[in-house]
C-alpha cells in the first residue's frame, strides 16, 4: 500500500489564495500593501533560487515586495545599517535576512537587529521567547507550514506520539515547542501531542522513530529516515532539501513511502508551504502595524 500524499504545492495554492483575498480586501479599505523585504547577501545558488521563488509568491498574492542584494564582500557594518533603514520604512511589514550569511558576519548580531515586530523568520530572541512561552507574535515559517501540511490534511495532532529528528534553531526546536504546546484561543497553531526530539547523539534511533504516529524529518540528511524506522501507518513528513548535484533530495529514503500511511514529498511538500507562510506572516505583520 502507498502512502498517502501530504501535498504541500496543492495546499499552499489553496491558503496563497485564501491570503491573496485578505490582501484584496484590505487595498479596497484603502489599507498599504503588506511589504515584504528580502535581503540576499552573496551568491549561493540555492538562496538566489528560495529568495526568486518568495519574489514571486508575494507578487501573485498582491504583496508589495522588494530584494535587496547585496555583494558577497558586504561587511557586518553595511548590513546593519540597511537592516536599520528597513526597520524605520513604513511600507515594509516584514524583513527576511536570508541565512546563510558569509562567514565575516555574526548571523546573530543580524537576527536580533530586525525589528521584532517586523521579523517575519520568528527567529528573534523575543519572539522566540513569546513562541515558547505560548503567547506568539508569529509562527516560524517551516514549523508552521508542517503543522498546516498535517492538520488541513485531517491528520489530528492531540495525544499523538510524534518524533522530531533534528535539533536545529529555524526547525527542529521550534517545531517540538509547537507540537507539544497546548492549543488555546490566541495560540492556535499547537499541537498537544507527546513530542519527542531526536538527533546524532540519540542512541537506538530506529527504536525511537518507530514509536511515532507522526515522524517529522530535519535532520539535513538524504535519505536518513529508512522503512525500518517508520511505523506502519504512521504519517512523515520530510523537512529536507538538500541540493544534490542540483537535484532536490529529501531526508526520507524512498522506500518509506510502501509503510508510511502518509508522506510529503520532496520537492512539493514542506518547501512550498514555508513561503506560503512567509505570506502569511507578512500579512498579519501588516496587521499588527498598521491595524
Ligand atoms: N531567513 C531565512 N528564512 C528562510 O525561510 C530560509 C532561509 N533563511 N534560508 C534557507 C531556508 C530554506 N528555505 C526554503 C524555502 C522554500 C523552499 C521550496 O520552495 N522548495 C521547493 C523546491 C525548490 C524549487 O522548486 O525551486 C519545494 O520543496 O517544492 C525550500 C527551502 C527557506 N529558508
Amino acid at each position: 500500500m502507498a502512502a498517502q500524499r501530504l501535498d504541500g504545492k496543492a495546499l499552499a495554492a489553496t491558503m496563497r489564495s485564501e491570503i491573496a483575498a485578505r490582501v484584496a480586501e484590505r487595498a479596497r479599505a484603502g489599507k498599504r500593501a503588506p511589504g515584504l523585504a528580502a535581503v540576499l547577501v552573496g551568491e549561493d545558488p540555492a538562496s538566489q533560487q528560495y529568495v526568486k521563488n518568495k519574489h514571486k509568491a508575494c507578487q501573485d498574492a498582491g504583496l508589495a515586495t522588494t530584494v535587496h542584494r547585496l555583494s558577497a564582500s558586504t561587511t557586518q557594518a553595511e548590513l546593519l545599517e540597511l537592516v536599520g533603514r528597513l526597520n524605520a520604512d513604513p511600507a515594509v511589514h516584514g524583513i527576511l535576512v536570508q541565512l546563510p550569511l558569509p562567514k565575516q558576519i555574526d548571523d546573530g548580531a543580524i537576527i536580533r537587529a530586525v525589528s521584532p515586530n517586523k521579523d517575519v523568520d520568528c527567529f528573534h530572541p523575543e519572539n522566540v521567547g513569546l513562541l515558547m512561552t505560548g503567547y506568539p507574535r508569529f509562527y516560524p515559517c517551516t514549523p508552521h507550514g508542517v503543522l498546516q501540511l498535517l492538520t488541513r490534511n485531517g491528520i489530528a495532532l492531540a495525544g499523538k506520539e510524534i518524533v522530531v529528528l533534528g535539533r536545529s534553531n529555524i526547525v527542529g526546536k521550534p517545531v517540538a515547542v509547537m507540537l507539544m504546546q497546548k492549543a488555546t484561543a490566541t495560540n492556535p497553531a499547537a499541537g498537544d501531542a507527546t513530542v519527542t526530539v531526536a538527533h546524532t547523539r540519540t542512541k537506538n534511533l530506529a527504536d525511537v522513530c518507530r514509536r511515532a504516529d507522526v515522524l517529522i524529518a530535519a535532520a539535513g540528511v538524504p535519505g536518513v529516515i529508512t522503512p525500518d524506522m517508520v511505523k506502519p501507518g504512521a504519517a512523515v513528513v520530510d523537512v529536507g532539501t538538500n541540493n544534490v548535484d542540483g537535484r532536490w533530495l529529501g531526508d526520507v529514503h524512498k522506500d518509506v513511502e510502501s509503510v508510511a500511511g502518509w508522506l510529503s514529498p520532496v520537492p512539493g511538500g514542506v518547501g512550498p508551504m514555508t513561503i506560503t507562510m512567509l505570506l502569511y506572516n507578512t500579512l498579519d505583520a501588516a496587521k499588527q502595524i498598521d491595524g
